[in-house]
């Protein structure tokens, strides 16, 4: 289990994480989600032990992670990191990069792990390639291989999937994520994509302006997002003042509610004015105005730009986020 313990750190004098406390269980995936520079990669980085924290400890188990101040060569045994830049060995081919840290004294099983590893991130085609003649994205899969040829306990990853096209991704992750469930590996992700979150993180921690806001499961999290802030990370999303839902409801606050929750009438409920239609493939974005806010739904056709229509919101939801 890992332990993060009441920790702050600093680049210099302002704090970028402060008073950060959380744990996380053996196997489990926890996703860290917040906004560009809320302290993502930092957080990986300081449970990698590459950053001195200003206050607090990190335990894996009984072993302290100590920071550089007092290990020269920075990272644990038992604990892997893959940045955004990936650490390969430019010069020597794909399978060699993975092999790199497999004994190769069982010859046979050296060769059945790195193949395994290579067809997990689909590069078994590429094998004898050198990595310098590969893509970003290719070479973000290899390092990907690198990382879990180690057999770490836990595993960092920031951004891991950042430079990899869609036709590959959604396939991508249901791998990594299926593969690091069944060794019950710990994994701790660091990532902007719902997608690689709603579906295979067991908890989010959502950090903001230097702490955590939220720190729950995932199912729980996007069900009942505590704010406007939280649910964007997932969807597009809208806060509905009191003002707005009194007539329907016994609100005392103002409630989030996703674009996708709004069902189009011709006749009733919250009247907006379409000022804008975005195609997404399976349905359409629109916006609408009100007499004070813009609000964003969807439906499965298009609504012309410039007519009226009214958004309702059903009571399951309205209870949901009131509750
Ligand atoms: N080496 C550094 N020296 C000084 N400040 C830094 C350094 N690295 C990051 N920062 C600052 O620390 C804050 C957090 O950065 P960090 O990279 O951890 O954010 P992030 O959430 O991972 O962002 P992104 O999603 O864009 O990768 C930012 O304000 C950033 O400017």
């Amino acid at each position: 289990m890992l332990h993060v313990n009441n920790i702050t750190f600093s680049y210099n004098t302002t704090p970028v994480l402060k008073d950060i406390d959380f744990t996380v269980n053996d196997g489990e995936y926890l996703a860290i989600l917040g906004e560009s520079g809320s302290g993502k990669s930092t957080l990986l980085k300081i449970i990698y032990g590459i950053l001195q924290l200003d206050k607090g400890t990190i335990f894996w188990d009984d072993n302290q992670v100590l920071g550089p101040d007092y290990n020269l060569i920075p990272g644990e045994k038992y604990m892997k990191y893959l940045s955004q830049d990936f650490d390969l060995m430019p010069f020597i081919t794909v399978e060699e990069n993975v092999s790199q840290y497999l004994s190769v004294f069982y010859p046979e099983e050296l060769k059945a792990r790195t193949e395994e590893l290579l067809e997990m991130v689909e590069m078994t085609s590429f094998a004898k390639t050198k990595v310098k003649l590969l893509s970003g994205g290719q070479q973000q899969r290899v390092a990907l291989a690198r990382v879990l040829a180690q057999e770490p306990e836990i595993l960092l990853l920031d951004e891991p999937f950042s430079h990899i096209d869609n036709f590959r991704k959604n396939s991508l992750r249901r791998r990594l994520f299926g593969y690091l469930k069944r060794k019950k590996i710990t994994c701790i992700v660091a990532t902007h994509d719902e997608k690689e979150v709603l579906p295979f993180a067991d908890r989010i921690l959502v950090v903001k302006d230097q702490e955590i806001l939220a720190n729950e499961k995932t199912e729980t999290l996007y069900n009942n997002p505590k704010s406007l802030y939280v649910a964007s990370l997932f969807a597009e999303a809208n806060l509905l003042p009191i003002s707005t839902i009194k007539e329907y409801t016994e609100a005392k606050k103002d409630i989030v509610v996703y674009a996708h929750e709004f069902k189009v009438s011709e006749t009733s409920g919250i009247e907006v004015r379409v000022i804008n239609s975005y195609a997404m493939g399976s349905y359409y974005l629109m916006e609408g105005i009100t007499e004070d806010q813009s609000l964003f739904f969807t439906d499965s056709k298009s609504i012309e730009v410039g007519k009226n229509v009214f958004l309702n919101v059903s009571l399951e939801v309205l209870n949901k986020r009131l509750a």
